[in-house]
């Protein structure tokens, strides 16, 4: 049975994208959103896009972008994926899927089981449901923000298409996987320094605890 899938997200500089890498994670998301303390520019999309080329899938991580944000931001990265964690519509995921031809990751902000309910309407559109902690509405940045949510929401969510995040880190990873279950993992701030700054060991050890904690599914 394949292990668990992880990623690694909010990277902004190569030394950490070359641990990710060298930690064997899955994937590497890149964020486009300039309020955030991980936002990275074109320039360095596309440093870190020729870095991780062939070498990790790579996500574009971006909130509520129009489409000529999105043709610039794939013509920089050149994503595997993208990532999208505003307030998309099935009808734009579906949209955005079909004008990139690229597999979508969509977010579902969980806050209560009506929550884990509403990702159904996304499960045409979108080819992963990334549950994280529902930010505030008020929030200026809406994720990254290391919250968890209550686990026990998605117990028995059974979905294969599912990624958990929200507050993730090495010494929660292996529990939250024996109550989720879940088959994918996105981590930010819990392997972070200080906001904004990832660490290269920190990152390490979440991909090694990830891999021990998944190895019962
Ligand atoms: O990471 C950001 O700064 C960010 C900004 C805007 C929208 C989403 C953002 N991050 C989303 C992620 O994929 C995070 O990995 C996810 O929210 C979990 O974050 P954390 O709780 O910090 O591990």
């Amino acid at each position: 049975m394949p292990g668990v899938i992880v990623k690694i997200c909010g990277l902004s500089t190569a030394p950490t994208l070359e641990a990710t890498i060298a930690a064997g994670a899955d994937m590497a998301g890149f964020v486009f959103f300039e309020k955030s303390p991980r936002h990275i520019t074109l320039e360095t999309a596309r440093e870190l896009g020729r870095v991780a080329q062939g070498r990790i899938r790579k996500v574009a991580l971006t909130v509520d972008a129009d489409d000529s944000t999105l043709d610039a931001i794939v013509a920089a990265l050149a994503p595997d994926l993208l990532q999208l964690h505003g307030a998309e519509t099935p009808e734009r995921v579906a949209a955005t899927k079909a004008r990139f031809g690229l597999p979508i990751i969509k977010a579902i902000g969980v806050a209560g089981a009506a929550d884990v309910a509403r990702a159904a309407a996304f499960r045409e559109a979108a080819d992963i449901l990334l549950f994280d902690a529902k930010p505030a509405p008020n929030a200026a940045v809406p994720g990254g923000a290391g919250t968890v949510f209550d686990w026990e929401l998605m117990r028995g969510y059974g979905g294969g298409d599912s990624m958990l995040s929200g507050g993730l880190d090495a010494a929660n990873v292996a529990e939250a996987l024996r109550l989720t279950g879940a088959p994918a993992l996105d981590v930010s701030s819990g392997v972070e320094r200080e906001r904004g700054v990832k660490d290269e060991a920190m990152i390490a050890a979440f991909v090694a605890a990830a891999r021990k904690g998944g190895a019962f599914f």
